[in-house]
């Protein structure tokens, strides 16, 4: 599979006169998974959103193999997002979600022969629990061809047992995409992840994983 790099430069955002993100350059690559850290209204799920298109406030060059793009244009399918808020609609059945978002049913299977989603196929989305419902989302985003991927805390509510699904599916995925990773639960991220970014006032830098339990004790 080619390999492909994802380019931000000077990524600036504010809100009113309040600065979220200041000057953030940052490059991942497919194949690359990193994680993404910092205190609550950092800026985490901002820079996420920035980088796959969705904040329109944002102010950044953007390139993809060098090449100069358009991230707001989601149809051309550069960087997929999970969103930290539920999106799918409640009163639709799994299986009607599923086929909505994937026409094929190669992609189909996918996710509706998944084992801890079998049993779910013909549930209303609104009766899920919520770790159901996370998985599910996790599930959708995930599959999408793009090749790189912001997961906005894809662990929040999730069993044991999805968490573990979840990591395994970014370990096997990772070769194949670029994917950016924020959560809470960080130990989750830090056992996945080969670098991980601090975001803190609104720059964004290199963190070692022993340096990381330091930085949310001393919150
Ligand atoms: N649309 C908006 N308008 C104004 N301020 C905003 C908006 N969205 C976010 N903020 C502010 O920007 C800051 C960063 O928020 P953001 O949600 O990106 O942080 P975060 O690191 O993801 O936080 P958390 O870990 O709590 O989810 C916060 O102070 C938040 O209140």
């Amino acid at each position: 599979m080619d390999k492909h790099t994802l380019y931000i430069k000077n990524l600036q955002l504010s809100y009113g006169r309040k600065t979220i993100l200041d000057q953030i350059d940052f490059k991942l690559k497919t194949g690359d998974i990193h994680g993404l850290l910092g205190l609550n209204g950092a800026g985490k799920s901002s820079l996420m959103q920035s980088l796959s298109g969705s904040n329109k406030k944002a102010d950044y060059h953007a390139f993809v193999d060098e090449h100069s793009v358009d991230l707001t244009q989601q149809h051309l399918q550069h960087v997929a997002y999970l969103p930290q808020d539920p999106f799918v609609i409640k009163g639709v059945k799994v299986t009607d979600v599923v086929q909505f978002w994937y026409p094929d049913h190669e992609n189909q299977d996918k996710i509706l022969y998944e084992p801890m989603l079998h049993s779910m196929h013909h549930k209303k989305v609104g009766i899920l629990s919520m770790g159901e419902r996370r998985f599910l989302e996790f599930l959708l985003v995930f599959y999408l061809p793009h090749p790189f991927l912001m997961l906005d805390e894809p662990f929040s509510g999730l069993a044991p047992l999805q968490i573990q699904r979840v990591q395994e599916l970014i370990k096997e995925k990772g070769s194949q995409k670029g994917i950016l990773i924020s959560d809470h639960y960080y130990k989750n991220i830090l056992q996945i992840t080969s670098h991980n970014w601090m975001l803190r006032h609104g720059k964004l830098s290199l963190i070692k994983t022993d340096e990381v339990d330091k930085v949310y004790r001393k919150k």
